[in-house]
């Protein structure tokens, strides 16, 4: 114990024993919600997460996973895997990006740090590149935020800006980054006549221009880099409105994978490459799709692709998006210091741990799980296992993604009996139900429901305990709903599809032989959401949680 009276020992639960293998499984994008034909989870065959449900309510319950409940702005924001796996790993509601860089932009703390100093210094020579989502998602960037920053720079003496879209249709309606490049375009305007030269420079679908995670496909990056950076890309416009509506037309098109544009002057000149003497500002919050652009943009040392041309240019994140790494070096707005995970606990306890999931979710259950940390906290006790994910394709085209690869390996994880803790997450519900293709996302969960089958039967055989649940919704609503829950229709009368994540409940179902009797969930937290699950997966091993965690779910009842 430190001078502080901090120790990472944690307190034997009077009641619950150690050595129980413990399976932490997380349904990426299962929500909780009426059966009805644009529930995709309602409509698959899940038998295994079926018979869950009817230990309810002391071994089921539901939980909350979007708004305050994990550290957004207000209650009309939806979950979404961050901020849950976040809360999920830490057990503690912190605020997160979305609700900082609020705070930063109201208070006008955000133009007086480090990060927005260093980069001014590039003003008066130079131009200013923002590049980022557009849209109001408030999943990894905010429309209102970037529209601050505007103004706020243009109050500050930035003589030329740039930015650089990237087109939704994931996390809000396929179709709207038409009206948000609209609203942009009226901003950039508003700056021009302040005699500020801004424009829209290029552009791209956010799943096929820039936006890749976890290393799963550079190619994405490199198409960004290509338009952002050097100018070039397949399809050049003058007027961005123009590249959106013209590429959008195309057969097949959506926003999520427009192709990469520039716009040109009249002379077929790209009107904003990035070069000496510039900044560079990547204006999303989130981290994970951030840190391969991040890497391109800072390090010296790069071979991930060929760059071509390196700009030395000043380059700030909105946020630092990895805090071990501390890339990048400069950024706006601090991020949430989310301290003492579960996971660091456990290990700190003896608690060996194993986590897998495919390339697309396996930040989620090692990365975000320990709060936007990368690597091992102890190599010796910790194994995390990727599975390669395709790539190149959609994931409609391949509902049943890796599920059956990731169950067979928590499976042998578990059998091995060389783990505590086995933590896996399942992606399909929410890759597949991205897409919007309603059949195929019935697949999805199908496949997800076999494959959590797998591991809780590997748990039965081990003796251990199960505990399942979800980051957020997705897969259950996917149809966009009016305010009293009628699905909307577009003017030519027909629905519109939901990609995005939802604002519904996730289940929480506890179990395995290795539960002692008596163990249920409490009813004396109702309001219980993501971050009240670290608390009672340290009471699973044994272990009574930190004071400061939410309460645990869980009680046993004396028999
Ligand atoms: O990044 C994405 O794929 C979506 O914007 C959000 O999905 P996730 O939060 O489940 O990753
Ligand atoms: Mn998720
Ligand atoms: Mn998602």
């Amino acid at each position: 114990m430190g001078s502080s009276g901090f120790s990472w020992k944690l307190a034997d639960h009077p009641k619950l024993p150690k050595g129980k293998t413990v399976a932490m499984v997380v349904l990426d994008g299962w929500g909780e919600a009426n059966p009805n034909e644009y529930n995709c989870i309602a409509t698959a065959e899940t038998p295994c997460m079926d018979s869950l449900k009817k230990g309810a309510p002391e071994k089921w319950r539901l939980v909350r996973a979007h708004g305050t409940a994990v550290g957004l702005p207000t209650e009309d924001d939806m979950g979404n895997s961050e901020v849950g796996h976040n809360a999920l790993g830490a057990g503690r509601i912190f605020a997160q990006g979305a609700k900082l860089v609020d705070l930063a932009l109201a208070s006008g703390k955000i133009f007086e740090g480090e990060g927005f100093n260093y980069i001014k210094e590039s003003f008066a020579n130079g131009t200013l590149h923002l590049i980022g989502l557009l849209s109001d998602g408030g999943v990894h960037s905010r429309l209102d935020q970037l529209q601050l920053l505007l103004k706020g720079v243009g109050e500050r003496g930035v003589k030329r800006v740039r930015v650089h879209i990237l087109t939704d249709g994931r996390d809000v309606l396929d179709g709207s980054s038409v009206g948000f490049v609209e609203t942009l375009e009226n901003d950039l305007a508003k700056l021009r006549e302040k005699g500020i030269d801004a424009k829209i420079a290029s552009g791209g679908g956010r799943m096929n221009v820039t936006m890749d995670r976890y290393e799963n496909d550079w190619n994405v990056v490199k198409r960004g880099w290509d338009a952002q950076v050097l100018g070039e890309a397949p399809h050049k416009f003058t007027n961005a409105l123009e590249a959106v509506k013209t590429l959008r037309a195309e057969p097949k098109a959506n926003d999520q994978y427009l192709p990469p544009f520039v716009i040109v002057d009249e002379n077929g000149k790209p009107v904003g490459p990035i070069v000496d003497g510039d900044a560079v500002v990547t204006f999303n919050f989130r981290a994970d799709r951030m840190v391969m652009i991040a890497k391109s943009l800072e390090y010296e040392n790069f071979d991930k692709f060929d760059r071509v041309r390196v700009p030395k240019i000043r380059y700030a994140g909105m946020l630092e998006y990895d805090g071990e790494l501390k890339l990048p070096n400069h950024y706006l707005v601090s991020p949430p210091e989310i301290d003492r995970t579960s996971g660091e606990y456990l290990v700190k306890n003896g608690v060996r741990t194993f986590a897998c999931s495919e390339t697309v979710k396996f930040g989620h259950v090692t990365f975000f799980w320990n709060g936007n940390r990368s690597g091992y906290f102890n190599a010796d006790l910790e194994e995390y296992v990727e599975i390669p994910s395709d790539s190149g394709i959609t994931f409609n085209e391949q509902p049943k993604m890796k599920a059956l690869q990731i169950a067979e390996k928590a499976r042998d994880a578990i059998l091995s009996r060389k783990f505590d803790q086995v933590r896996v997450n399942l992606p399909n519900g929410d890759m597949v139900g991205h897409t919007g293709d309603i059949e195929a996302t019935v697949v999805a969960c199908k496949a997800a429901d076999e494959a959590v089958k797998i591991i809780l039967d590997a748990i039965e055989q081990v003796g251990g305990i199960y505990v399942v649940t979800a980051d957020h919704g997705n897969a259950e609503d996917m149809v966009k709903r009016d305010k009293s829950g009628k699905p909307l229709l577009s003017k030519d009368g027909k629905i519109q599809i939901l990609t995005s994540h939802t604002l519904e409940p996730v289940p929480i179902a506890i179990g395995g032989p290795g539960l002692i009797p008596g163990v249920r969930f409490r009813n004396d937290v109702p309001s219980g959401g993501l971050a009240n699950v670290a608390a009672t997966v340290i009471n699973l091993h044994g272990f009574e949680a930190p004071s400061d965690y939410e309460p645990t779910l869980i009680e046993v009842a004396d028999n």
